[in-house]
């Protein structure tokens, strides 16, 4: 390629921003927890079924068991031989020309092979007599295996724990179940003007959102910073913060990537031995972001204070990263139709807030006043994608989606 002469250098593109960070993602080991800690976590191994499911011929509904080869020959009164209730054993088999009278739930004898309602009966002393035209062989009987045979994979791994997992997990009998480790965070805000959330303010300072932000952001993944620090804004406090936190897994920080002249983290980083993966990527917001890779193999990002950069960078590049090293490739990304024309003026890819339309699903483009806009994010369901060298996205054109929920997988 020609090489481009009194220009700035091109800035690296998100999907090469992605790809790196990829290759630096790696399981932070794994471990057993109690199944109803493991809500929100990953689960590490894929988990069989125990036994068939259902375990048995389980039946359907509350009514009476018969044999298909009785009601064939015209058959419609049966005496009752036995009631089974559900978790109950039968006694007998089935004679011929007889019918037990059977709960929801209970065990069919194999010796029966079809239930029929008990709304669908008239039910006499000891008897009854079947009032519908016609029988299949296991109507209203869920046989054995018919959902799930012993040692099929039930649910599959890596997967996020969510209720439904849970269900599954707790019906085989998984009390204790396998999953990823989380790994160690350390998270620092920055900036001299940044106070805590619950202290006065004067009017040229700003309250700590990203704090809040950032630690909600790692709650959806069950993560918690074991250190958490404000830093003013001097070489010298970044420079200590961030030495004693050199043997986490992962440094998260915000503020003081850019070009101003208090600006130091990226530059502090290096000096601490960190390796500079990129400093500031083709994409808005977020274009200053940092990252780059720890001595010990960790990770740090160094996300733009602007609380939507820090939103972006957060689900582009963080959770990508947690992603793959959780298992799995990536986040999903959605495609959808767009509501409105959209354009813009800069080469950058640019990622914008948007709700999904309840009747239509199309994306609707939400209202940010630049990424300082404290409502950024507010009502949005995910991000929309403007393509870096798209100008003009068109009514109705089909574009990526990245939602803000990591449940769907
Ligand atoms: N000359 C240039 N100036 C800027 C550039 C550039 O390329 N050249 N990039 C702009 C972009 S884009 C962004 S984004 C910001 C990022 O700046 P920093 O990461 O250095 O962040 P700060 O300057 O520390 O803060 C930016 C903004 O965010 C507020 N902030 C900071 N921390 C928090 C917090 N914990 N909670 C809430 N808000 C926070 C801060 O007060 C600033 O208003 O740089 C542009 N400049
Ligand atoms: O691109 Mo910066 O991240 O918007 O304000």
């Amino acid at each position: 390629m020609a090489q481009q002469t009194g220009k700035a250098p091109a800035l690296m593109a998100i999907a090469e921003a992605q790809q790196l960070v990829k290759t630096y993602a790696k399981s932070f080991g794994q471990e057993q927890v109690a199944l109803d800690e493991a809500d929100g976590r990953v689960l590490a191994a894929a988990i069989r079924a125990d036994r068939d499911y259902p375990p048995f011929n389980r039946s359907a509904v509350d009514g009476y068991a018969i044999r298909t080869a009785d009601w064939e020959q015209g058959q419609r009164n049966y005496p009752v031989q036995e009631t089974i209730f559900a978790g109950q054993a039968h006694q007998q088999e089935l004679q011929p020309g007889f019918a037990y009278k059977i709960m929801t739930g209970a065990a069919v004898p194999t010796s029966a092979n079809a239930v029929f309602r008990r709304e669908d009966t008239t039910e006499g002393k000891g008897a009854v007599e079947i009032k519908v035209d016609t029988v299949t062989a296991f109507q209203n009987i869920a046989r054995q295996g018919e959902d799930v045979q012993q040692e099929e994979v039930l649910v599959p791994a890596p997967i996020l724990v969510n209720p439904s997992v849970i269900n599954s997990l707790a019906a085989v009998g998984q009390a204790q179940v396998l999953v990823e480790k989380l790994p160690r965070i350390a998270l620092f805000t920055t900036g001299d003007e940044v106070k805590p959330v619950d202290a006065a303010v004067s009017p040229i300072q700003i309250r700590n959102s990203n704090r809040h932000l950032l630690e909600a952001l790692l709650r959806k993944w069950k993560l918690k910073p074991d250190v958490y620090q404000h830093i003013p804004d001097t070489k010298e406090a970044l420079h200590q913060a961030i030495q004693e936190a050199l043997q986490h897994d992962m440094i998260i920080m915000s503020g003081g990537v850019s070009a101003g002249d208090a600006d130091y983290v990226p530059q502090v980083l290096q000096e601490l031995g960190i390796e500079k993966l990129f400093h500031k990527l083709a994409i808005r917001p977020g274009k200053p972001v940092f990252c780059g890779k720890l001595p010990n193999g960790g990770i740090v990002f160094a996300l733009p204070g602007n609380p939507f950069s820090c939103l972006v960078t957060f689900t582009l590049l963080i959770e990508h990263y947690l992603y793959h090293c959780f298992g799995f490739e990536g986040g999903p990304v959605y495609n959808y139709k767009l509501q409105q024309q959209r354009t813009k003026k800069h080469q950058l890819a640019e990622f914008f807030t948007v709700k999904i339309n309840k009747d239509t699903t199309t994306l609707q483009p939400l209202q940010v006043n630049g990424s300082g806009d404290i409502r950024a994010g507010l009502m949005a369901h995910g991000l929309g994608v403007h393509p870096a060298e798209q100008q003009v996205l068109e009514q109705g054109q089909t574009i990526e989606f990245i939602s803000f929920s990591n449940s769907l997988m």
